[in-house]
C-alpha cells in the first residue's frame, strides 16, 4: 500500500514497532474502509483534497480569536465545497453527499467545525426526505451547487428534546397563500442551528402549523432569511451568533426571531402532508413521525461518525506512547516505552477493537436503514419503529463510549495530551456535542426503552418479534443463565442481562400501577431503570452484530489478519463482560474462580496484541492532515512538532508584552 512518505526520519521506536506488525495493513485498511475499491476512492478523494495545500493554516486556528477563526474556516469551507461541488462528487456519486470519505476529508481543513457543516449536514438531507418532486426539483440543484447554503433550524431556546413543545408558528393566510412565521415569546427563539448565525441564508424551520383555526403540530418550511445578494437579514428576520461554546467554535450556532415573517404556501414541505391552497389541511403519511426523518437519517450516520472519531484520538495516542519513554522499570535499565504497562495497554487496545465494532456495526445499520427505506416507498411502515429504537440506543451509547475511550486517549498522553495540538481536546469537544445534539443521550435511551418494554409484553403474550429483539423470545422466561465460557456464551448472558433489566422494569411498573400509581407516574419513576435496561440492549446488539460482521466480512481474508481481527473482537467481549460483573453475577450463574480466569485471560490478549498495536492504527490510515497531532503524526517527531508548535503562539512573537509595562513593572514598582 502506498503510504503518504514522511518528509523526517521516522522516530527510532515507532519504526521498530512497524517492523514487528506481523499482519498486512492494508488488508485490514480495506476492511474498515469497506472493500479494496472503496480505499481506492477513499486515497482518490484524499489527494483531490489535500495534495494542493489549500487546507493549511498560517497560525493554528486556536490561535485566532473569535472573528478571524470565522472568517478563517469560511474562507477555506469555499475552498474545499468547491472542490467537493466540481471533483469530488463526480467520484463519489451525487447521491453519496454524506460519504464519510467527505466527511474524512473535510477534518483536514477543520480542526474545529466548518461552518457549511449543516448544509450538506442536515439541510440537503432535509430536502431529500420531505419535499416533494416539485419542490426537490425546485431547492435541491441549488443546494448541491451551493446557490444557496441553508441551516436546519429545529431547536428553540425554551425547548430541544420536545418538540411537540416548540413554540414557533406558521399560521396559514389563504388569502395570500401565505404562511406566517411568528416567534410568539422569548422562549421561542431558534437556538443553536449550526451556519445560521452568519453563514446560512436559507434553513428549515420546525413550527406548530395553523390553518382554518386549528394547530396540526410540527412542520418543516424552508425559509429564506438574508438576501441573496448583500447578504442582509430580511425585513421581519433577527438573527445571529449564539456566543463561545465549549467547542463548535466555528460554527456560527446561531438564534432566529420572526416578526409576523410571510413565506409563500409552496414553502411548506410537502411530501407528508400538505395545506390546499383553500386552506385545507391534507396529510399523506401513514406514520407520525416521518417530519423526524432527517435525525434518524443522522442518529444512523453517527455511528461512523464515532468510529473515525475514536480511529483517530486511538491513532494519537498509540503513536504517541510508542514513542514516549517513563520511569524505570529496574535500576540502570532503559525506560520503557509507556506502550509497554499494560495499564496503558487497558486505556488504548479497547479504542482499536470499539472503532472496529462500530464501523462495522455502522455498516449494518446502514443496511438496515437502507431496508426500512425501501419498505417504506412502497408503503409499509411496519419497521419504522424498530429501526427508530436501534438508531436510537445505538446514537446514544456509541456518542457516550466515544466519548469516555477519547478521553481514555488524552489521559493516556499525560500532560501533552492537554495541548490543542495534540488535537485531542478538539476530538473531544466534537464528540461531547454529539452525545447532546440529535437526541440526547437519556432522552433516545428512553425512546428505545419504550420499544423494548412493548416487545416484552408482546413476547410475553407468545408472539414472535422482530430480529434484534428475537432474544426476548428464547429468554423472557429463562431466570438465569448457565454460564458459558465461550464468546458465543458472552453474548448470550449480555442478552440475557437485556432481557432479566426488561422484565424488571415491566415489573416495575406493573407494580407501581398495582398499587394505585397511574400508569405516566409508574413510567416515569421507573425510568432510571428503564435506561438501564435500553443501554444493556444496545450492549447485547452491538456484541452480537461486531461479532457476527468480523467473522462474515474476514471470512476470505489471510490467517494472521484473520487472527488479528478476531483477537480485537475478543477483547471487545471480555473488556465488556468484565465492566458488567455486576450484571453478570446477578443474571447468570458466573463465579468468582470464572470472572478471574476471564481477568486473566483479558490481561493475556493486552499482551498478545501488543506488538500489533502501532500497525493496527496504521491500518486506520489516517493521514498526518486529518490528524492534526503534534503527538501522532506518522513519523512520531512528538517532541519537534510540540516546540514547532510552541513557536507558533502569538505570544512568542516579541520577546516583552506590552503588558510588562504597562501592569507588572508599576505593581513591581508600587506605582499602580
Ligand atoms: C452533520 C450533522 C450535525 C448535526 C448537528 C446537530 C443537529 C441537531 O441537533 S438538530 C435537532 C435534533 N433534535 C432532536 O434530536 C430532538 C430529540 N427529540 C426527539 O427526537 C423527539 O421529540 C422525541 C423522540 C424525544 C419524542 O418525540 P414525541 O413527538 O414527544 O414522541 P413520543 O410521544 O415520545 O413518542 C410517540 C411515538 O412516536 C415514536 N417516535 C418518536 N420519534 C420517532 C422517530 N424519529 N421515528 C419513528 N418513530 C418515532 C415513538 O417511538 C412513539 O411510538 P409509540 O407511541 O408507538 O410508542
Ligand atoms: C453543538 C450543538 C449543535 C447543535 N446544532 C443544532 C442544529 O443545527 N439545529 C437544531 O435544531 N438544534 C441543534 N442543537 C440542539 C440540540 O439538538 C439539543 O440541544 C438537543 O436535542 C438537546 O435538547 P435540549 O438542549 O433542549 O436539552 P434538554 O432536553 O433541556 O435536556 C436537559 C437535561 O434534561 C434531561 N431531559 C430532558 N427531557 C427528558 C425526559 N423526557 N426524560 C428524562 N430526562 C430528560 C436530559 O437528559 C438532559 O440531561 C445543537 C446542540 C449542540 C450542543
Amino acid at each position: 500500500m502506498k503510504i503518504n512518505k514522511p518528509k523526517h526520519d521516522v522516530n527510532p521506536d515507532l519504526a521498530k514497532e512497524r517492523l514487528k506488525c506481523n499482519f498486512n495493513i492494508e488488508e485490514v485498511t480495506n476492511i474498515i474502509d469497506g472493500g479494496k475499491d472503496k480505499t481506492v476512492q477513499r486515497k482518490k478523494i484524499e489527494d483531490i483534497a489535500l495534495n494542493n495545500g489549500a487546507s493549511l493554516d498560517e497560525v493554528p486556528e486556536e490561535c485566532l480569536s473569535i472573528k478571524e477563526r470565522y472568517e478563517n474556516a469560511v474562507r477555506k469551507s469555499c475552498v474545499y465545497g468547491n472542490l467537493v461541488r466540481n471533483e469530488m462528487l463526480e467520484i463519489t456519486g451525487i447521491e453519496n453527499f454524506e460519504s464519510p470519505v467527505l466527511r474524512r476529508t473535510a477534518d483536514a481543513f477543520f480542526k474545529d467545525i466548518s461552518p457549511f457543516m449543516l448544509h450538506l449536514g442536515m439541510f440537503v438531507p432535509t430536502l431529500i426526505g420531505q419535499c416533494t418532486p416539485e419542490q426537490t426539483a425546485e431547492w435541491l440543484p441549488k443546494a448541491l451547487d451551493m446557490q444557496i447554503i441553508g441551516a436546519y433550524a429545529q431547536t428553540e431556546l425554551g425547548h430541544g428534546t420536545f418538540i411537540r413543545g416548540l413554540e414557533t408558528t406558521a399560521t396559514y393566510n389563504p388569502e395570500k397563500e401565505e404562511f406566517v412565521l411568528h416567534s410568539p415569546t422569548i422562549t421561542s427563539y431558534k437556538w443553536w442551528a449550526g451556519g445560521l448565525g452568519k453563514t446560512a441564508n436559507h434553513c428549515v424551520v420546525m413550527a406548530q402549523l395553523y390553518t382554518q383555526g386549528k394547530c396540526h403540530g410540527t412542520h418543516l418550511f424552508i425559509v429564506k432569511i438574508r438576501d441573496l445578494d448583500t447578504h442582509m437579514p430580511l425585513p421581519g428576520i433577527t438573527v445571529g451568533e449564539i456566543g463561545p461554546r465549549m467547542g463548535f467554535s466555528s460554527a456560527d450556532n446561531g438564534f432566529l426571531r420572526f416578526d409576523h415573517f410571510r413565506i409563500p404556501r409552496e414553502n411548506m414541505l410537502m411530501k407528508h402532508a400538505k395545506v390546499e391552497k383553500d386552506g385545507v389541511y391534507v396529510k399523506s403519511a401513514k406514520h407520525g413521525k416521518l417530519t423526524y426523518g432527517t435525525m434518524v437519517f443522522i442518529r444512523v450516520t453517527l455511528v461512523s461518525e464515532m468510529s473515525f472519531n475514536i480511529s483517530k484520538a486511538a491513532t494519537i495516542a498509540i503513536r504517541y506512547s510508542a514513542v514516549r519513554r517513563q520511569t524505570e522499570l529496574r535500576p540502570n535499565e532503559p525506560e520503557p516505552q509507556i506502550l509497554d504497562y499494560p495499564t496503558q495497554q487497558h486505556k488504548l487496545f479497547i479504542c482499536i477493537a470499539t472503532a472496529h465494532a462500530f464501523q462495522l456495526t455502522s455498516c449494518w445499520l446502514w443496511n438496515t436503514f437502507q431496508a426500512v427505506l425501501a419498505d417504506m416507498k412502497k408503503g409499509n411502515v411496519d419497521t419504522l419503529p424498530e429501526l427508530h429504537a436501534l438508531s436510537s440506543c445505538l446514537k446514544a451509547v456509541s456518542t457516550s463510549d466515544a466519548l469516555s475511550h477519547i478521553e481514555q486517549c488524552r489521559f493516556a498522553c499525560g500532560g501533552h495530551g492537554y495541548m490543542l495540538s495534540s488535537n485531542l481536546p478538539f476530538i473531544y469537544s466534537f464528540v461531547a456535542a454529539t452525545r447532546t445534539y440529535e437526541g440526547d443521550y437519556t432522552v433516545l435511551l428512553l425512546q428505545t426503552a419504550r420499544f423494548l418494554v412493548k416487545a416484552s409484553e408482546q413476547a410475553e403474550a407468545g408472539k414472535k418479534l422482530t430480529q434484534t429483539v428475537s432474544y426476548l423470545n428464547r429468554t423472557a422466561n429463562a431466570d438465569r443463565l448457565n454460564w458459558d465460557n465461550t464468546h458465543e456464551g458472552i453474548i448470550k448472558s449480555f442478552q440475557v442481562i437485556a432481557a432479566g433489566k426488561i422484565g424488571q422494569c415491566v415489573k416495575s411498573i406493573r407494580d407501581r400501577t398495582a398499587s394505585g400509581m397511574d400508569y405516566e407516574d409508574a413510567w416515569l419513576m421507573t425510568t432510571v431503570q428503564l435506561v438501564g435496561a435500553a443501554e444493556a440492549h444496545c450492549r447485547a446488539v452491538l456484541l452480537n452484530t461486531y461479532w457476527s460482521e468480523m467473522r462474515k466480512i474476514t471470512e476470505a481474508s489471510s490467517a494472521d489478519v484473520k487472527k488479528v481481527m478476531h483477537q480485537l473482537a475478543v477483547l471487545y467481549l471480555m473488556y465488556w463482560a468484565l465492566e458488567k460483573t455486576g450484571d453478570l453475577l446477578k443474571y447468570s450463574s458466573v463465579s468468582k474462580k470464572d470472572l478471574d480466569e476471564l481477568q486473566r485471560r483479558y490481561e493475556e490478549l493486552l499482551a498478545e496484541l501488543r506488538p500489533n498495536a502501532v500497525g493496527l492504527v496504521d491500518a486506520f490510515d489516517l493521514r498526518d492532515e486529518i490528524l492534526h497531532s503534534s503527538l501522532g503524526s506518522y513519523d512520531g517527531r512528538v517532541y519537534e512538532r510540540l516546540i514547532e508548535e510552541a513557536h507558533k503562539s502569538p505570544l512568542n512573537d516579541e520577546p516583552v508584552n506590552q503588558s510588562f509595562h504597562k501592569y507588572t513593572k508599576p505593581l513591581m514598582l508600587g506605582k499602580l
